[in-house]
């Protein structure tokens, strides 16, 4: 449902060309999860924006849903965005001057996809039953992030990309907020790509890859059972 063919990226810098992503090659099937690890700066957020077409590649294709996201103009992309794809970032992005019960709703509104009961049920698993005319200011991280995670969801989008999604959180919240995305993930049976830091985050998803030198190395290989 995404797939990477020979994709290169690179930046313009006042000190020339930084080559970021040197040819990569990447297919994630319906429903898998594959965490993207690298040190810092080694372009996970760069093949992330990739992958939701929020940017575009130099050379190579990226297909998203059997489409070349090259070969779609700014509007094409955007509506391919939110038919596909939940996005989730390490700070929450959420809208301030809507209440939760309008943040949560915003994504699936937006892709023309209200479900009065999926909503009811995401607020409660998210633990945010209560907290529905509240602003994004007068929740904890962790319920932020939550929320952020929940605003992705409500469309049921057949990827979910999240870039450090638990980045912004102390562990046991970490913890709390990523059991929580794998198991909404999977009853969805969405795919997943998280690009991470921490080996806690990858250790449940179904594959790992290492992003070095703008190539991709996969780092082990591991069944669904392991989810
Ligand atoms: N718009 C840009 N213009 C120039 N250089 C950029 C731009 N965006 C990113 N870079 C550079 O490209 C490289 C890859 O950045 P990217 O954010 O993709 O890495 P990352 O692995 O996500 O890092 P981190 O883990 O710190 O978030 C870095 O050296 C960064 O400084």
């Amino acid at each position: 449902m995404l797939e990477f063919r020979q994709v290169h990226k690179a930046y313009a810098t006042p000190q020339g060309p930084l080559k970021v992503l040197d040819g990569i090659d990447l297919s994630l099937e319906a429903g898998e999860s594959l965490a993207l690890m690298g040190e810092s700066g080694s372009g996970k957020s760069t093949l992330l924006h990739l992958a939701a077409g929020l940017d575009l590649p130099d050379d190579g294709e990226v297909r998203l849903e059997e489409r070349s996201i090259s070969s779609l103009d700014d509007a094409g992309r955007a509506k391919l965005r939110r038919e596909t794809l939940g996005l989730v970032f390490q700070q929450f992005h959420l809208v301030p001057s809507l209440n939760v019960a309008d943040n949560l709703r915003l994504q699936a509104r937006l892709a023309g996809r209200e479900d009065v009961d999926w909503s009811t049920e995401l607020i409660e698993r998210l633990g945010l039953a209560g907290f529905e005319t509240r602003y994004p200011e007068q929740l904890s991280g962790g319920q932020q992030q939550r929320l952020a995670i929940g605003r992705a969801l409500a469309p049921r989008p057949a990827l979910l990309l999240a870039d450090e999604p638990t980045g912004n959180l102390d562990e046991a919240t970490a913890d709390e907020v990523l059991e929580l995305l794998l198991a909404l993930v999977r009853d969805l049976g969405s795919a997943l790509l998280v690009a991470t830091h921490s080996s806690r985050v990858a250790a449940p998803l179904n594959r790992c890859l290492k992003l070095s030198h703008g190539r991709l190395d996969d780092t082990r290989q591991a069944g669904r059972e392991n989810w």
